[in-house]
């Protein structure tokens, strides 16, 4: 399932944030308060379970979270979008997933990897400014699902048709949430008209 955000706030920033003349500090905010923004359609769908719950004048009956939340940043670029989605769910844990696109093959390079335990009773967000190629997104969650992830969406800023397909194709049981989705790929696999190279425009690189 792939849903696309048609949100004006979120797209008023994404468009600010495609702009090559944003600078960094800009481009940081910008890309944490659209993470933010996306939380309500991203977490729309998680379980609850029923509870009771007592006010000032009796007990009433409300609902908490089934499972723990695990938010999973693919670094680096994932941990500029890490920020916006702890502000709204400060009780989340965090995996971080480190991998490294080949920028000749293309292919992701696995560097890093350290995520809670309990992953089997926990809903994961996978977390990657950029899905190009799909490559570093189905990589990162085939590593939670052997490490015993079994609930696990993705969410990114800007998605190509390319990233898409192949998500759908490798995990067609995980839900996709993208701010936008582009037009293409460029030869160097990059998104066109996309933001750049998230990681080198998040961090100074
Ligand atoms: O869908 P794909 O074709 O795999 O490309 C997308 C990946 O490339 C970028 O990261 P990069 O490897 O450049 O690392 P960085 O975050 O350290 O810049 C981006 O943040 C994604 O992780
Ligand atoms: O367009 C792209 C593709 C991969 N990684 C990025 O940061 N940008
Ligand atoms: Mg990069």
């Amino acid at each position: 399932m792939l849903h696309v955000s048609d949100h004006p706030l979120i797209q008023s920033e994404l468009t600010r944030l495609r702009d090559r003349a944003c600078p960094g500090p800009e481009f940081r905010q910008r890309v944490r308060r659209i993470a933010s923004l996306m939380v309500p359609t991203v977490t729309a769908h998680l379980p609850t379970r029923a509870i009771s719950c007592e006010t000032p004048l009796e007990v009433t009956s409300g609902v908490t979270l089934q499972r723990h939340l695990v938010l999973a940043p693919i670094l680096r670029a994932g941990i500029g979008f890490l920020d916006g989605f702890l502000d709204l769910l400060p009780d989340a844990r965090v995996a971080h997933i480190g991998l490294a696109r080949n920028e000749n093959t293309l292919m992701p390079e696995p560097y890093y990897f350290k995520a809670p335990a309990d992953l089997g009773d926990s809903d994961l967000i996978v977390l990657d400014p950029m899905l190009a190629t799909g490559g570093s997104a189905i990589e990162a969650i085939r590593t939670l699902q052997e490490a015993g992830a079994k609930h696990v969406s993705l969410a990114v800023l800007v998605a190509s048709p390319e990233g898409v397909s192949a998500m759908q194709d490798a995990l067609p049981e995980v839900p996709v949430h993208a701010a936008a989705l582009d037009r293409c790929l460029n030869e160097k696999g990059y998104i066109l008209p996309g933001l750049g190279d998230a990681g080198d425009r998040l961090f100074g690189t």
